[in-house]
Parts: C-alpha cells; structure tokens; sequence
C-alpha cells in the first residue's frame, strides 16, 4: 500500500503513524475495566468550568468518552438516521451518481476502505459530506426528498456541538476560546471537515468467524475530533487506549441513542503536543448469536480548514497544514 504520493515521501512522524496503525491487526479480547465516562453539557455556558475538567479528565485519561444533554433531541436523531436509511436504500445505480472522489472525503463508497491494520475492505458502505466538495455529489428532491436539507441542517448542529467541546480543549491548552472555531470556519473554501454517514452490512454467515474481516478494522481517527453518533442496540465499537495497547484488551463501547461518543484524532493528538491522545478503535463484526442485521451510525470528523497550520503551544511537532496532514492519511486508507 502506497502511504503517499511518491514525489513526497511522508516525513517520519507519519511513518509512524501508519506504523502504529499497521501494527493492530489481530483479535485480542473485550474488558470492562475501562469506563467509558458520559459527561453532561447541559447549561455549558455557566458550567464551563466543571464540564471542562470532565472532558479534559476523560481525554487525556482514554481519549473517548460520551456526551449527553447535547441539545439535538431524540426526534432530530430518528429524522436524520431515517434519512441515512433511505439513503442507502437508493438502488446502486443512483447512489454511483454519487461517487466519492479519491482523497475527498465527499460522496458515497462501498467496500472502499482498507484500513493498515486489517488489509480487506472494511465491511460497509459510506456518503460523506464536505460542504465545499458537494457540488453533484446531492441526490435530487426527486431521488430522496428532503435529504440535502436535513443533512446540512445536522451538519452544522454536529459542528456546533464539536465547536462546544473544542473551546473547552482550548481554555486548557493556552488558546483563545474561539481558536479552534476559527480553525473550522465554514464560510472557508477550504473547509474541510466532514459529515459521514455509515452503513455496515447485515452480517452474512460465511463471514463469521473469520478473523481477518472487520466492520471498520483498527485505527485512529486523522481529524481533530469525532462525534459519532450509534444506534441502541447496534454495538461493536470497541476501543483500545494507545498507552495500552500491548495489551490487545479492547473495552466495548456500549451504544446508546441519547450519547455522542466522542474521541481524540491524530491532528488535535499533534496540536496539543501529544498531551491529548488519540485512540485505537475498531468495529468489530458480530458474533454467530448477536444481532446481525444491519448497523448504522454517523459521524462528524471536525478537520481543521485546508490552510490552518496545525502548531502546539510547546512546538512539540514540525507545523503542518491541515490540509497536506490529511492528504497523508487519506492516501493511505482508500483502495484505488
Ligand atoms: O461506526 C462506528 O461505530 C465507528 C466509525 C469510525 O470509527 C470511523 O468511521 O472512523
Ligand atoms: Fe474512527
């Protein structure tokens, strides 16, 4: 697998990046000993300072934890992952008028992602959503009535909530509160953060058991920050602290519809210098006597703009344009 164009070799602390990442294939085993915290954002403005010191403890701690009292009520939620449903449901040749473009992060995919770790297709389709990339990439009113509306409208309700959460990170790294909000303005051209609706497949049996197929194989997120947003019982998200990752014990991450599980990626892991860590997860396939249908959820990657250089107070790392940060990664993740 090619990790970058050939006339720019990926400098070494990518290497070892992707090193890392291709180094987790494997099975290992589930642990509950970890707590994935759920943390409340209700009253954010007048509780700042509290909430602050919970999410800085969960990140810093094991880089995931849950939100609840977001703001997006159940109804919202239904309504949007309604719309992923039919979405998906699009007989294939609609939705390959919608294809992703290679290293865009905009459009749908099927059976696209190679992870490093695990080497097949991830066992899932996707449509991702970057505002600026969209143009042809909507389907109709006619194909899907009311999509592009309901998908925007989330869009910035995810960003909002991403944004939240992200000035509270900036209060403790030294930054203006509205640094990374900035950072993410999307009236940029050069917007780049993206809204991704997933689809795994409904388990077939003459999948099961095989250690080598995975729903989503093991990496860390290259954003900022995720949200991702799961469906009460459609687990399987797993996550391994990378601190502790010879012990191959993953804690499932149980899925709720009222939580924004939420975790560190790489370029807030380099903008902090390393002091908030980003975390292995997986997701694994079902077991023979699970639920097996299909699992759906969406997530929101908050991508710094293009031209933002991503730079810690303490220089820890060479800066970096966020764009040319995900660049790397993404030619490192997508077949073809
Ligand atoms: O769908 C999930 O539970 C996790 C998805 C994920 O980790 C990703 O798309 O980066
Ligand atoms: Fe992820």
């Amino acid at each position: 697998m090619s990790h970058a164009h050939p006339s720019h070799p990926a400098p070494a602390h990518e290497m070892t990046e992707l090193n890392r990442e291709s180094r987790m294939g494997g099975l290992g085993t589930e642990t509950d000993t970890r707590e994935i915290r759920r943390i409340s954002l209700r009253d954010l403005e007048h509780r700042r300072s509290e909430i602050t010191d919970q999410l800085w403890s969960a990140a810093t701690d094991i880089g995931f934890f849950q939100v609840v009292d977001h703001g997006i009520d159940a109804a919202t939620l239904d309504h949007v992952f309604a719309m992923s449903e039919r979405f998906f449901a699009l007989p294939e040749n609609v939705k390959a008028n919608y294809p992703l473009r290679p290293g865009t992060n905009a459009g749908w995919e099927y059976r696209s992602q190679v992870r490093p770790s695990v080497r097949t297709p991830d066992q899932k389709e996707s449509y991702q959503v970057t505002l600026p990339r969209m143009a042809d990439l909507w389907p109709t009113d006619a194909e899907l009535e009311g999509f592009r509306a309901t998908i925007e409208s989330f869009e910035a309700r995810c960003r909002q909530i991403a944004m939240d959460l992200l000035s509270c990170f900036a209060d403790r790294l030294g930054f203006a509160r509205d640094f990374f909000t900035r950072a993410h303005d999307p009236s940029d051209p050069g917007y780049q953060s993206t809204l991704r609706l997933l689809h795994y497949y409904a388990f077939p049996d003459d999948l099961l058991d095989r250690p080598d197929i995975w729903r989503a194989g093991a990496h860390t997120d290259f954003d900022a920050l995720t949200l991702l947003f799961q469906r009460t019982g459609q687990g399987g998200l797993q996550v391994l602290p990378g601190a502790e990752a010879q012990t191959q014990a993953w804690t499932p991450v149980e899925p709720s519809d009222d939580a924004i599980t939420c975790n560190i990626g790489d370029m807030l892991m380099r903008w902090s210098d390393d002091l908030l860590p980003s975390n292995f997860h997986r997701v694994r396939p079902p077991r023979r006597d699970e639920y097996r249908g299909p699992r759906h959820t969406i997530a929101f990657f908050a991508q710094a703009n293009a031209d933002v250089v991503i730079e810690g107070p303490a220089g820890l790392h060479e800066p970096i344009t966020a764009a040319e940060y995900l660049r790397q990664r993404i030619a490192a993740n997508f077949a073809g």
